[in-house]
């Protein structure tokens, strides 16, 4: 719901009053190695402590999210849906490929040596004999080669009737027998395996399964994911007016979705009230004119985790006897964000409003969710070197935007929870442990789901899946702390 003038007087949407001073990080930082991003949030913030209920640190929100789901089971997708998706099972040819012998070029079908009677096409073809036949055209019985139309001459013989004969461009000895004629199984014979269990599908191999006659294929689950967007004060278009904000979801969450593994099925917004909330979490298979008729395996929602008297997440998870898996994290930005089980088995991730906040909570408890319902390993996070001290945070880790400056790691500007300046710019995002950060120490830090794998960052070769592109030659050993930093790239 929206900070309306009664229910947050000081805050109003998508201001930062809640933000100290401190959270612009770099702007503090000097070139002298003194650089310093100060824990900030001593002020202004009344309702952190009042809702310091987090259950979960960082780390224990990632690995419950993963160790909440399972792998979806696998399940036949049609051709058209199944690009990017991992196989379950070998695509064999069904039959011989291709599957009758057919004729390369556009021509003549003859058998024996010419000159050729023409024949009707289709027909068997005795010894001298030809019919018409295009590329692709069904080799008939008895045809033994092709002749291509530019080596064949139509003419008449003594008594007027029509005959064939080699001219034009042909060459010596054309056609050879055989020639320009696909023969059946060439491809591959019934029972070849053309495509191997476990592969991720790409367009040629949609064709091929095509070709092999295919309709569908099977392939690993991946999770469906709609989305519900909240808050009456939500614009979709044009400049907002006070006390509205422009809506930063629609434009980017199917998409990151995707990034993330998920198949995004539709967004439906809604109000702030309880009714409109209550139907949208109940709702199994909506009629959105987006979504493909699935149901979902998650739904997401933004905003509404706060707990004003308008904020209804917990209370129809409960009323739908959903359990909550997490209640908050202790993080910032993003702390208020929820991941709840329904009875029916669908997952519901409430992120919070402020839009670098949502966005770091999908990193948190999405990015794993969406891992293990499709199969994959929890999402790496590597270690980049710090260009600058941070101050600790007893209780919390800070989730801060950094650009990669001489790679090291320069927290971004711009990171208010309801900023995404600082995000846009970014090269991926620091997790700063609750006792702060050294200059130049090694500090975790995970990748964009837009963005490539962190540059710098030293390879720990016990990942449970190394990313192996890891442009891991780019790190020079840590840069000695007095080493002077240009940071005016971080200014503009
Ligand atoms: N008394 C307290 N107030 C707040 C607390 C708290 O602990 N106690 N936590 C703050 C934090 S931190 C966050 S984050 C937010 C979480 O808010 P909600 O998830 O309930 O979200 P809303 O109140 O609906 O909205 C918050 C903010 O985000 C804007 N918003 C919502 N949807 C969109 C959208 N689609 N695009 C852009 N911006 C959006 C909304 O207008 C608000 O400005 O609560 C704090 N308050
Ligand atoms: O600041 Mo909240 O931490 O935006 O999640």
């Amino acid at each position: 719901m929206t900070a309306g003038p009664l229910s947050r007087p000081q805050v109003p949407p998508g201001t930062e009053a809640s933000v100290p001073a401190g959270e612009s990080g770099p702007a503090e930082a000097s070139i002298d190695g003194a650089a310093s991003v100060d824990a900030g949030h001593g002020e202004a913030e009344p309702h952190h402590t009042a809702h310091h209920h987090a259950a979960h640190t960082w780390e224990e929100a990632r690995r419950a999210a993963y160790d909440a789901a399972t792998p979806i089971p696998s399940g036949p997708v049609a051709l058209g849906a199944a690009l990017g998706r991992r196989l379950d099972q070998d695509i064999v040819a069904r039959q011989d490929m291709p599957h009758y012998a057919s004729s390369a070029m556009d021509g003549w079908v003859v058998n024996g040596s010419g000159p050729w009677i023409p024949v009707e096409p289709g027909t068997r073809l005795a010894p001298h004999q030809a019919s018409p036949i295009a590329t692709g055209g069904l080799i008939p019985p008895g045809g033994k080669a092709v002749l291509r139309t530019e080596s064949a001459v139509l003419g008449r013989d003594d008594d007027g009737l029509p005959v064939l004969m080699t001219g034009g461009k042909a060459r010596p000895g054309e056609p050879r027998a055989g020639e320009h004629i696909r023969k059946a199984g060439e491809e591959a014979l019934e029972g070849d395996i053309l495509v191997k269990a476990g592969v991720e599908l790409n367009p040629a191999h949609l064709a091929l399964a095509a070709l092999a006659g295919y309709d569908e294929v099977q392939v690993q689950g991946k999770p469906v994911v709609r989305l519900v967007l909240t808050g009456a004060e939500v614009v979709e278009r044009g400049t907002p007016a006070p006390g509205q904000v422009r809506d930063t979801f629609g434009p980017q969450l199917p998409d990151v979705v995707s990034m993330l593994g998920g198949i995004p099925a539709g967004q439906q917004r809604i109000g702030d009230s309880y009714g409109e909330w209550l139907a949208a979490l109940e709702d199994v298979v909506p009629g959105l004119p987006d979504a493909p008729g699935l149901p979902a395996d998650v739904v997401i929602t933004t905003g509404g985790t706060g707990r004003s008297g308008t904020d209804h997440l917990r209370r129809a998870v409960a009323e739908l006897g959903g359990r909550l898996v997490i209640d908050g994290v202790a993080m910032r930005p993003g702390h208020p964000a929820v991941l709840a089980e329904l009875p029916d088995g669908r997952f519901v991730l409430g992120l919070p409003g402020n839009p670098l906040a949502a966005m770091m909570a999908l990193s948190t408890v999405g990015a794993p969710l969406l891992a293990a319902l499709g199969h994959r390993a929890m999402p790496a996070v590597e270690e980049v070197p710090c260009g600058t001290m941070i101050e600790p945070d007893p209780g919390r880790t800070r989730l801060m935007p950094f650009r990669l400056l001489y790679g090291m790691a320069a927290p971004a500007q711009h990171t208010g929870p309801g900023m995404m300046r600082g995000l846009a710019a970014a090269d991926g995002v620091l997790v700063v442990p609750p006792h702060g950060v050294q200059l130049g120490e090694a500090v975790p830090a995970f990748a964009l789901p837009w963005g490539p794998p962190i540059q710098g960052a030293q390879e720990k070769p016990a990942k449970p899946k190394p990313r192996s592109n890891a442009r891991t030659g780019q790190t020079k050993g840590k840069p000695a702390a007095n080493e002077p930093v240009d940071w005016s790239a971080l200014l503009g």
